[in-house]
């Protein structure tokens, strides 16, 4: 797929379309938030539940929604993974009831992927279900967390464990968001780009290996090639699985996603979510591809290659040795575990995935202490 213009100049606006249960539009491009002005259309009101670190954007979005007409209310949401809680959910509930908001009302997620992920759960419980707008302001946002229709919580026990399959009606990716964006922030987003290099498009893996040090640059026409690359790729996939309840057998349906994340997920919790997600993927995709090589499944080549890409762009890919037995507790709450059997979503080879179920202990023990040395 060539989402470049042959010129080389980038693209104005790249529309990549979702043909989920209810098709959305994911719009990419340079000065897009107007795009929102559309698709919030035929609401009063507008609810924008955002995170502090944005409130330029969040303040400029909200002057172009009263001067077409709207009533906005601001909804401020603790930063990060504060937000992903049922206090803070709770507190979302109780100013959208103050404010009388109908189903013909909008909510607005802006933000990293911890706010779009509360957002997207608040539309998906308030009144049943009210329309939901996406502008993730975060690489991670913008390639993963805002597409896709998974919005959910945290809880003490677990990562995501609370939450609702929920579409948007649209996704608006502003990629001059991503100018204000810290590097130690803008890395990890990088971990779920190079995830969907490795499980369907190589050509994502050739970008960040050939010029590592423009995925890194916001401003660059390669990390842009990259969020669309990644969006399209993450299209494809809950275009045909939104509910992930097509994975059966070895057969992995929308559970390829998940790609990193049984040990990536584990670590989290183990940090109290003070990590970011990200990193905690990077570290969980080269013990997976490890695990990979052990069972016999993955070639060495394919295998070396996940550390020495991530680490090409500053991701971290090794973790404590003394925590693999917390973390192997922490992985039976995963929601592919399916009653004592853990399952894994493995590489054969480059966009070659199936489920590894039940791996013996030692074998995850053995993989965690080959790349944790
Ligand atoms: N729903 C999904 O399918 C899905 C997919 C991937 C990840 N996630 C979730 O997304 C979260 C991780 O996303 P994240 O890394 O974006 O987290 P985040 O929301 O915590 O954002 C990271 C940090 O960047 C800041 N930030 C965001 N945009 C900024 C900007 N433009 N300028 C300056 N600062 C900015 C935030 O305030 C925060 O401090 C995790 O909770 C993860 O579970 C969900
Ligand atoms: O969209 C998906 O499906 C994913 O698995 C994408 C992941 O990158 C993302 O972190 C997601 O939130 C994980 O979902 P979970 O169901 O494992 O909590
Ligand atoms: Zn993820």
């Amino acid at each position: 797929m060539i989402l470049t213009d042959p010129t080389g100049t980038e693209p104005a606006t790249v529309i990549i379309d979702v043909e989920s249960e209810q098709p959305y539009r994911v719009s990419v491009g340079h000065g897009i938030l107007d795009t929102v002005l559309g698709l919030a259309e035929g609401s009063l009101r507008v609810a924008i539940i955002h995170q502090q670190t944005t409130i330029d954007l969040v303040s400029g979005l909200e002057r172009r929604l009263i001067k077409s007409g709207f009533s906005v209310l601001r909804v401020p949401v603790p930063d990060a993974e504060a937000a992903k809680s049922a206090e803070v959910l709770a507190y979302c509930w109780t100013s959208l009831g103050k404010a009388n908001f109908t189903r013909s009302d909008t909510i607005i997620g802006v933000g990293g992927g911890a706010a779009t992920d509360l957002a997207g759960f608040v539309a998906a419980t308030w009144l049943r279900g009210v329309r939901l707008i996406t502008v993730p302001t975060s690489l991670l946002g913008m390639v993963d967390a805002a597409v896709g229709g998974k919005t959910g919580i945290n809880t003490v026990e677990g990562k995501n464990l609370v939450g609702a399959f929920y579409e948007p009606a649209g996704v608006v990716c502003d990629l001059d968001a991503l100018r204000t964006l810290p590097t130690d922030e803008l890395v990890p987003g990088l971990a779920e780009v190079i995830k969907c290099g490795f499980i369907a498009d190589p050509a994502i893996l050739d970008l960040v290996e050939g010029r590592p040090e423009r995925a890194v640059d916001p401003a660059s026409a390669e990390l842009a090639e990259l969020v669309r690359r990644s969006i399209a790729v993450k299209a494809v996939v809950v275009a045909k699985d939104l509910r992930e309840t097509t994975s059966i057998g070895t057969r992995v349906g929308r559970e390829l996603l998940n790609y990193g994340h049984t040990l990536g997920h584990a670590i989290e919790r183990r940090e109290r979510y003070q990590w970011r997600h990200g990193n905690a993927v990077s570290i969980g995709m080269v013990f997976v591809a490890e695990l990979a090589r052990r069972a016999g499944i993955l070639s060495d080549a394919v295998a070396a290659r996940h550390a020495r890409t991530l680490m090409l762009v500053g991701l971290p890919v090794s973790y404590a040795r003394n925590a693999f037995d917390e973390l192997l507790a922490n992985m039976a709450l995963d929601k592919k575990t399916r009653g004592s059997t853990l399952r894994f979503v493995v590489l054969e080879d480059l966009s070659r995935a199936r489920i590894l179920q039940g791996p013996d202990e030692q074998l995850l023990r053995d993989s965690y202490s080959a790349v944790n040395p």
